[in-house]
């Protein structure tokens, strides 16, 4: 039925049916354009059916986690992965096996360094009387010299041949005693990629490739040349020389507090030195290896969600995670009598502060949400109540009390932010698993609830 109408579109008229259309072309017509229809109907539902779906699921959150070097951030990772990658995380127990060897040995040699500063000093007559060294520490200084080789062979497997970072220094293996105390600044670090994974888990495999460890438990620990066999062999006079009472008055002069530095494991010698040791969750908590450069992680929390973590500490990565939903800050608050060991005329509470207030000014953030950290609460605690005055380092704290209620509230770290957000702060002992646990489920909470507003805003 032509119309009479001129102003009618061009479409319309391009379908119109032909004039001449017979009854039955006029039947098989409709019956394709009902067809047509039928289809074009189910493909807008479906459409409009995923537009629900998208505004109901929100995307995945992204959490950076930022601070200071041994501010926690790897210890935090962690506690994600005992949440929410259990199999990871157990399948990662035998490669901490050997960080914490080199741990102890890290350990010792800071002992064994000190009593050859101590010995440097009593040489010169100008200083204070040393505590003198017995025959005894000077026999157990030469027994334990096998370490340095264990050490050399721990570094050189963890830090992959060509790796290229300069931190990851590895110890020149005929540098002298003296020598080798001044590399001995600069920690093992490890990229934070798995390259060193899988270093080791050929060197766990033993040069036959005796059987492919990647972390089962059933590792070859008869390997004859397993850094374990030295180390048990010296337990007995690390024990020693970690209770001998002349070292503990030398450690104490030095302020040298080897207990509340990272990776301390000399308290659990046995354990931890004999062949078949595995870690256990809080050994591989407490094990200390240093990260460079950024990872990342992905974990499933709820059947729809899921997170990134990324770790990094300098300012010079903001602007690369402005997309960030939420940054997790760590300052360990613990560290207030502490220089950085990347500049030690720099306290590093000031420097936690000062990469805080960076944080919370950068207009590059202002849509993220920052949860702050305040952690090492337990080192904290103990750092007051054996006597270190937190005035000595904070000038402006006067005269309130020495103790973890008044210090933790002094609001050092609390600084406003410029645009107006809310806050949420917690104090944090993130190598203690449980109390993590929740708070990293309250944390969870939170953004979730936050990215669904958001969500619920903009539909
Ligand atoms: N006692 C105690 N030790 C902690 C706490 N948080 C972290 N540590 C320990 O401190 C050390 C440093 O922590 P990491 O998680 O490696 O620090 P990080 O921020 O990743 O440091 P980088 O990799 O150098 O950037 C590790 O040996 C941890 O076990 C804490 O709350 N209490
Ligand atoms: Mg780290």
């Amino acid at each position: 039925m032509p119309t009479k109408t001129t102003d009618v579109d061009p479409l319309t008229k391009a379908l119109e049916p032909p004039p001449d259309e017979t009854p039955v072309q006029r039947e098989e017509r409709l019956r394709a354009e009902a067809e047509a229809k039928y289809i074009s109907d189910i493909i807008d539902e479906e459409l409009e059916r995923q537009k629900t779906a998208e505004k109901k699921a929100p995307k995945s959150l992204k959490v950076l986690l930022l601070g200071q070097s041994e501010s926690g951030k790897s210890t935090t990772l962690k506690n994600f992965q005992i949440m929410y990658d259990p199999k990871a995380f157990k399948a990662e127990r035998a490669l901490w096996r050997a960080v914490i060897q080199l741990n102890v040995v890290r350990s010792v040699h800071l002992i064994l360094d000190a009593m050859t500063s101590a010995q440097i000093e009593a040489q010169s007559s100008s200083s204070e009387p040393q505590p003198e060294l017995s025959q005894e520490l000077l026999k157990l200084q030469k027994r334990l010299a096998p370490l340095l080789q264990v050490e050399q062979t721990l570094t050189r497997r963890l830090t992959p041949v060509g790796s290229g970072e300069s931190e990851a220094t590895l110890l020149n293996p005929n540098s002298s005693y003296a020598d080798r105390s001044k590399s001995l600044s600069k920690e093992v670090a490890i990229n934070s990629g798995s390259a060193w994974k899988g270093a080791f888990s050929k060197m766990l495999g033993g040069d036959d490739q005796r059987g492919i460890v990647d972390a089962d438990p059933s590792v070859n620990w008869n390997d004859p040349n397993d850094p374990c066999v030295v180390l048990s062999a010296c337990a007995q006079d690390i024990a020693l020389l970690w209770n001998d009472p002349i070292v503990r008055q030398l450690l104490r002069r030095q302020k040298l507090r080897l207990e509340e530095m990272a990776g301390f494991f000399l308290e659990s010698l046995d354990r931890v030195t004999a062949p078949d040791y595995l870690p256990t969750d809080d050994d591989v908590l407490r094990a200390r290896l240093k990260t460079l450069g950024v990872s990342e992680h992905r974990f499933k929390i709820s059947s729809k969600l899921e997170r990134y973590a990324v770790a990094s500490y300098t300012p010079a990565w903001v602007p690369y995670f402005d997309d960030m939903d939420a940054i997790i800050f760590l300052a360990p608050i613990s560290a207030f009598d502490q220089a950085l060991a990347e500049d030690t005329e720099v306290n590093r509470l000031e420097d936690s502060v000062n990469l805080w207030k960076y944080i919370v000014s950068n207009k590059l953030l202002k849509d993220t949400s920052l949860i702050l950290f305040l952690n090492k609460t337990d080192i904290m605690k103990d750092k007051l109540s054996s006597g270190i005055k937190f005035s000595d380092f904070v000038v402006s704290y006067g005269t309130r009390p020495n103790d973890f209620e008044n210090t933790s509230q002094s609001g050092v770290l609390k600084e406003k932010s410029i645009v107006p957000r809310t806050f949420y702060c917690h104090f944090t002992a993130v190598t203690d698993i449980q109390s993590t646990k929740s708070i990293l489920t309250n944390v969870s909470e939170v953004l979730m609830r936050r990215n669904l507003a958001d969500a619920a805003l903009l539909s």
